[in-house]
């Protein structure tokens, strides 16, 4: 599977493996590397250009376009950006998903407020994005992308702009939720994020391929703690 942007050079190329169903997955790799690209492949915002995408049991590779809804909501994204609606409160960010499946308010505001608590963010409920700091805006959208326990997650740098002691909080969640069955998959340069989960695998992704001359990333290695000393 390759990936190229408009008529540039592929800047992902001769990619072919396939994420463990319930799996914990850890992109690691070099700024520019491809990370967030292969990112937007698994959430649908970008097709591959040569090769097929199987998700979910079908190939989207070809798909029209229309279907692809429906597949996106069986996924929660955390974008490097955030991405949150802006005229929305917190609350209302993270109860999107919810109300998209057609919960009530009844049913929606014991599970957003709770969740709004896991992330510290309790007292700033009403508060909209843009006067949250960086590291609110984060935790918001990691709430908004856990709360409806997609089946598969993916997430770019979610750590970045909050503390240890925060980012530990965070990782506990996506656990929480892998153990519910989510595939996991976190885009990171923190090999301490890395280190924290000891039952996760790790792929490597260097100039646009993943690190895999011997086949290992489509079996890879399960002892992170090992990954991360080096
Ligand atoms: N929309 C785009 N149009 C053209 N080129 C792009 C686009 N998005 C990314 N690229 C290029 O693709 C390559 C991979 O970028 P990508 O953002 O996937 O890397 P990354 O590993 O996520 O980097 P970082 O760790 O810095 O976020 C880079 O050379 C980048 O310039």
């Amino acid at each position: 599977m390759g990936l190229r942007y408009g008529t540039g050079a592929e800047v992902l190329a001769g990619l072919d493996f396939r994420l463990a169903p319930g799996s914990f997955y850890f992109l690691t790799g070099p700024s520019g590397a491809g990370k967030t690209s292969l990112l937007k492949l698994l959430y649908l915002a970008q097709r591959p250009t040569r090769g097929r995408l199987r998700l979910f049991g079908e190939d989207l590779s070809e798909a029209p376009r229309s279907a692809l809804p429906e597949f996106r909501r069986r996924i929660g994204v955390v974008f490097q950006d955030f991405r949150l609606v802006r005229h929305l409160s917190a609350f209302d960010n993270v109860a999107l998903p919810l109300r998209i499946a057609g919960q009530s308010d009844r049913e929606i505001e014991g599970p957003v407020r709770e969740m709004l608590a896991w992330v510290g963010l309790a007292d700033r409920a009403s508060a909209r994005p843009p006067t949250l700091s960086g590291g609110e805006q984060q935790r918001v959208a990691i709430a908004r992308a856990v709360i409806a326990r997609p089946e598969l997650l993916v997430a770019d740098e979610p750590t970045g702009n909050v503390d240890a002691a925060m980012a530990d909080r965070l990782i506990h969640l996506f656990e929480a939720l892998n153990r519910l069955g989510t595939t996991v998959v976190v885009a990171t340069h923190d090999l301490s994020l890395i280190a924290r989960v000891p039952g996760a695998r790790l792929m490597r992704l260097e100039n646009g391929q993943l690190a895999d001359p011997t086949g290992e990333l489509r079996h890879p290695p399960t002892n992170l703690a090992a990954e991360a000393g080096r």
